[in-house]
């Protein structure tokens, strides 16, 4: 369980500025483009998942999470399988508890899932049905960017993490209440749920329930709270897609701190390309007078790279091309 060491504010109150999306008008494309610039991180309204599926599978979560340790224990298959308070292997701990499966794979024999869910058909198919739904959203969000910044064809982003082989990750997160909060005079609190990191995929869809504690990181520097709304899709830009785009859109780090009286239960689906897709600036997106800021890899190089790396490290920067002016 980590401590931060200086408390930090909780700015629950006022507007927020993160940008909020309709996807359901395709005039957004450039709101979305420009939320992908500002802030690599963007709510999405209007998006057409069916909010009985969200319930259902909550509902599924919230029952796993509830029962004993002993029957909730990790199976074989790093990272996938349950885990609680250690976050990768490389010392990172938190306040959370959760499972971690591979959404391309056939979950009625999933082999990291524990037995009680394995053999749970309503899990089953509330998972199936979601990733589902997830990943269709997904796309059309990516094809709308696409658009937005003016790519041919405009599949050039969503076929990464649409074929068969795409190496696509599903997290359902539990953060129970924290006793060991102390709150300090500003409302924040200091016992971090999930420490600050940029996820590695190409992009991160995240749904949570009515308790905050999410926190991104903005140009400046400073965090801002991110209010909870069920009802509604945030989506992270990962690493991949900084490159992809040469630094034009930003991976937004962000954390997520415990709360004193509420569980938070999240679901992310990371959109992740195939183990062997080769990541680099797409040629396009390199201005004349600029050059590419990365070198070239395969997303299984830079996955093995970011599995051995802390969850707070820059997991880009051995990719980063040494720049000469
Ligand atoms: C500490 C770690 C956990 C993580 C793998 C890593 O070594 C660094 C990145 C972490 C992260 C963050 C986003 C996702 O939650 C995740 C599944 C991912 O792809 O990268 C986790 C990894 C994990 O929990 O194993
Ligand atoms: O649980 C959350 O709200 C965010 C967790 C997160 O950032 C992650 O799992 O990568
Ligand atoms: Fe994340």
């Amino acid at each position: 369980m980590a401590v931060l060491s200086k408390p930090v504010d909780g700015p629950e109150f006022g507007l927020s500025p993160i940008p909020v999306i309709d996807i359901s008008d395709p005039e957004s494309k450039n709101a979305l483009v420009k939320a992908c610039e500002e802030f690599g991180f963007f709510k999405v309204i209007n998006h057409g998942v069916s909010s009985e599926l969200v319930s259902v599978l909550e509902h599924e979560a919230v029952e796993f999470f509830s029962l004993p340790t002993s029957l909730k224990t990790q199976v074989e298959g790093y990272p996938f399988g349950y885990g609680n308070t250690e976050i990768g292997r490389n010392g990172d701990v938190g306040w959370v508890e959760y499972l971690l499966m591979n959404a391309n794979l056939d979950f009625s024999s999933h082999p990291f899932l524990p037995g009680h869910l394995k053999n749970s058909e309503t899990f089953r198919n509330a998972l199936l049905g979601y990733t589902t739904l997830v990943r269709k959203m997904t796309c059309d969000v990516l094809e709308m960017i696409n658009d937005g910044l003016g790519i041919n064809p405009r599949n050039t982003f969503s076929k990464l993490v649409s074929g068969e082989n795409t190496d696509s990750i599903f997290r359902l997160n539990h953060y129970p209440p924290c006793p060991l909060i102390n709150t300090n005079t500003n409302g924040g609190n200091n016992v971090i749920g999930f420490g600050e990191h940029t996820d590695p995929q190409i992009i991160s869809v995240l749904r949570s329930n009515n308790t905050s504690g999410l926190q991104i990181n903005l140009a400046d520097g400073s965090w801002i709270s991110v209010p909870s709304d069920p009802s509604s899709f945030f989506f992270n830009v990962g690493d991949s897609l900084q490159v992809l785009t040469n630094g034009r859109f930003k991976s937004v780090k962000h954390r997520v701190l415990a709360n004193s009286m509420k569980s938070r239960v999240s679901m992310i689906y990371f959109a992740g390309p195939s183990l062997t897709q080769r990541i680099f600036p797409l040629t396009c997106l390199i201005d004349n007078e600029d050059e590419s800021l990365y070198e070239e890899f395969t997303w299984s190089e830079y996955k093995n790279a970011a599995y051995n790396s802390r969850l707070s490290d820059n997991r880009l920067q051995p990719f980063e091309r040494k720049l000469f002016r």
